[in-house]
């Protein structure tokens, strides 16, 4: 107790002082009379000022969050002061706060205990001994806490997870947040990967994917910062809620300008799609709604969705454009008018011979506009005005009507062509239709005379696109995200390489939670082997910070079960109520809800979810709810905002939100079927502090009853 007490003493002053110099650099900064002015020079000092002004005050409310004592070999013990953002000593010395970024503040996430340390530096590696590793809260400027995770000259456990236990039992609002103050060194590592490599990330529900990807985004713009910038860095997520719901953790991290997008949005816009390409309505609800016996009997390469998201539908792309460029200009002679004529050998010399290095679709532009000037020469030899005129006249019909003899390159036209060709028909595209499974084509072939477009074929069309165009600088991206990357197919990523510069990317998802069996991948072999063993580096993340260890055995048991499956997760020692099972059948239904709900809610947490098996049922419950008098929000995949509170949604589209307390309703085997395991596992990972499951007659095979509570209640009354 005295220790404690004297530490927070020691930190008291030190806050002081911190606070005292922070406020002196601002009054200084504040001092200078601000530019309006036109100088360009003057304009440039005038950003820098404001930005350090927005960075001293946000440093006044919370200057640093850690503080590690460390001595470098032959030096003195030092205490180093890490913050969000590093503050300088005006009189030069050496930095108040430190970056979290910074090579030394690395030792605060990586030391895990021993007799000696090291980080790398610019300068090479440097060794020493870590002293004390002390975690120190303070909010709006005042000292709430202390917490030494480290101390040499205590006799505890090398590092203790006291201090990552106390935030994560804290109850979360509507946002993810920033984990600067207790990223774990497995994280660590992550965040500070180098930045030209495919980095493929394994991490169970609840491991940080998610934040962890925000986290290396802000380390890479701080550690490249000559050679990357923001604006040029993409995050992929699932849908417009879930960048919502992740936008406050990079502005926490003092980073703006990432793009954040849908792959459709994004893939949309490079091909200057009016809307991006949609399966139409309620796709996903028809995929969901259906019974699991129902979804699996279509065989997997049958799947039209999986089958245009492999390699091999883009090695058959690659055989149907082979001979696009001999099939590019048309077999003949140009004629604008009688009597003169461009010969087909010399318009194939300037495709094939002057313009070989542009992508074949500036080629043909090319061409075209240089056919044109030869035409506007040409017509300078006429001998009157009236040969020029009705010369003119037959160029322009001759010029148009050739052109039409070119193939459209077109990305959408090339496709539909694919589609379309068969045996004798006069395209000079081969036939393909051999190679692609019979009912793939028909169907396809169907919707594409409709000039339809679904979302699976985006990456063809992407992929086609960079074939026939250059790809502009503008279109390039410095690193790419993705996230619940287990969705995405390795034809997707093999496109967005084309878009990036040195194979940089952060590729994250967790296999057990690939709920959507007709996209994505079975095994993260299939994104490495799109890159170079040297270009690419596999992480796996297995503890979960999200979950208490009831929730997390509960649900590692039913995807044991479930799909036998071993990417376990292995729990953070935060203990909270055991799972509840509650019997919820007929018209008894929609009251233990209610009681579920009024219970969750009757603590201080702040976010509750009722998780349905579908949309239906969503839409059903949150009616049943308002009309009691429930504040409650509806998620249908329509809305691009997360109101926090209580929710109402289809279990499929909780992935990768959480709740403090989370009620799935309906979990028996009438809802469940046997190859459901993966959406409850990804339903019961949604909640942090309390979980709930209201089942009817019988209870799917993979849930186990053994450590849950069997809750009998009445009364229900709603919050
Ligand atoms: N080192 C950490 N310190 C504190 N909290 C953490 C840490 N790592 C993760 N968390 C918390 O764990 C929760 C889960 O994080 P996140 O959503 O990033 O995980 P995920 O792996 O993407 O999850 P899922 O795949 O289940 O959607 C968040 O509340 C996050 O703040």
């Amino acid at each position: 107790m005295e220790d404690f007490q004297s530490a927070y003493q020691e930190e008291k002053a030190r806050l002081d002082r911190t606070l005292e110099d922070i406020e002196r650099q601002l009054l200084a900064l504040r001092s200078i009379p601000v530019y309006t002015g036109h100088d360009f020079t003057e304009q440039l000092l005038e950003e820098s000022r404001q930005l350090q002004r927005d960075q001293l005050e946000r440093s006044f409310r919370e200057p640093y969050f850690g503080r590690l004592d460390f001595s470098e070999k032959g030096k003195p013990r030092t205490p180093y002061y890490i913050g969000k953002m590093g503050v300088g000593d005006p009189e030069g010395k050496e930095p108040i706060v430190i970056d979290w970024r910074a090579p030394l503040a690395s030792l605060f996430y990586s030391f895990t205990g021993g007799d000696s340390a090291s980080y790398e530096a610019p300068e090479g590696l440097i060794e020493g001994l870590v002293y004390l590793k002390r975690n120190v809260v303070i909010r709006k400027g005042i000292l709430e806490r202390v917490a030494d995770t480290y101390n040499q000259d205590s006799e505890g456990p090398a590092v203790s997870d006291e201090f990552l236990v106390y935030r994560l039992g804290e109850n979360k609002d509507n946002r993810l947040r920033d984990i600067v103050s207790t990223i774990q060194a497995e994280q660590d590592l992550i965040i500070r990967a180098a930045k030209n490599t495919a980095l493929i990330i394994q991490g169970v529900a609840g491991s940080g994917k998610t934040t962890v990807a925000l986290h290396r985004l802000a380390y890479l713009l701080y550690q490249y910062k000559e050679q990357i910038t923001a604006e040029r860095m993409i995050i992929f997520a699932p849908n417009l809620m879930f960048i919502d719901y992740i936008s406050e953790v990079l502005p926490e991290l003092g980073v703006g300008d990432i793009q954040q997008s849908t792959f459709s949005d994004w893939g949309a816009k490079i091909l200057g799609l009016e809307s991006p390409p949609s399966d139409g309505p309620g796709a996903l609800t028809r995929w969901f709604d259906v019974s699991d016996t129902e979804r699996q009997v279509v065989g997997d390469d049958k799947l039209s969705g999986r089958f245009k998201g492999s390699m091999e539908f883009k090695a058959i792309l690659d055989t149907f454009l082979e001979n696009i460029e001999s099939c590019c200009v048309p077999s003949l002679d140009f004629e604008p008018w009688e009597g003169t004529r461009l010969s087909h050998a010399e318009i194939l010399q300037w495709f094939e011979g002057e313009y070989r290095h542009y992508p074949v679709a500036r080629r043909k532009e090319r061409v075209l506009s240089r056919i044109h000037r030869w035409i506007e020469m040409e017509l300078k030899k006429s001998p009157s005005l009236a040969v020029l005129k009705e010369r003119k006249k037959k160029a322009q019909l001759r010029e148009k009507a050739y052109a039409k003899k070119w193939p459209e390159l077109e990305p959408v036209a090339i496709y539909q062509e694919l589609f379309q060709a068969k045996k004798g028909a006069n395209t000079g595209f081969p036939d393909m239709s051999e190679s692609i499974p019979a009912s793939i084509f028909k169907e396809s072939q169907a919707y594409l005379k409709k000039k339809m477009l679904k979302e699976e074929d985006l990456a063809a069309l992407l992929y086609l696109f960079t074939c026939i165009n250059e790809i502009e600088g503008n279109m390039t991206f410095d690193h790419v995200v993705i996230d619940e990357a287990q969705d995405f197919s390795p034809f997707q990523v093999a496109v967005l390489d084309r878009f990036v510069k040195g194979h940089s990317f952060t590729i994250l998802g967790d296999l057990s939670q690939g709920i959507h069996y007709y996209k994505g991948v079975r095994s993260w072999d299939e994104m490495s082997r799109l890159f170079q063993p040297e270009e690419t580096g596999y992480f796996a993340l297995t503890r979960s910070y999200r979950s208490t260890m009831e929730i997390i055995e509960f649900a590692n048991e039913i995807l044991k079960r479930g799909v036998g499956a071993d990417l376990l997760a292995v729990p953070v020692f935060r203990s909270g109520d055991p799972v509840r099972l509650q019997s919820a059948a007929g018209d008894q239904r929609e009251a233990s809800i209610s009681q579920a709900l009024a219970t969750a809610l009757s603590g201080s947490y702040r976010t509750a979810a009722l998780l349905t098996r579908t949309l239906q049922e969503a839409k059903q419950l949150y009616e049943y709810l308002i009309g009691e008098g429930v504040e409650a929000h509806l998620i249908d995949g329509d809305k691009g905002q997360y109101a926090g509170g209580i929710s109402v949604l289809p279990v499929y589209l909780s992935k990768g939100l959480e709740f403090d307390a989370v009620i799935m309703t309906d979990v028996d085997t009438s809802h469940y079927g046997p190859n459901d395991a993966k959406l409850l596992y990804v339903g019961c990972t949604r909640a942090l502090h309390e979980l709930w499951l209201l089942h009817g007659d019988s209870l799917p095979t993979y849930i186990a009853t053994d450590n849950s509570e069997i809750v009998i209640t009445s009364h229900p009354t709603l919050p």
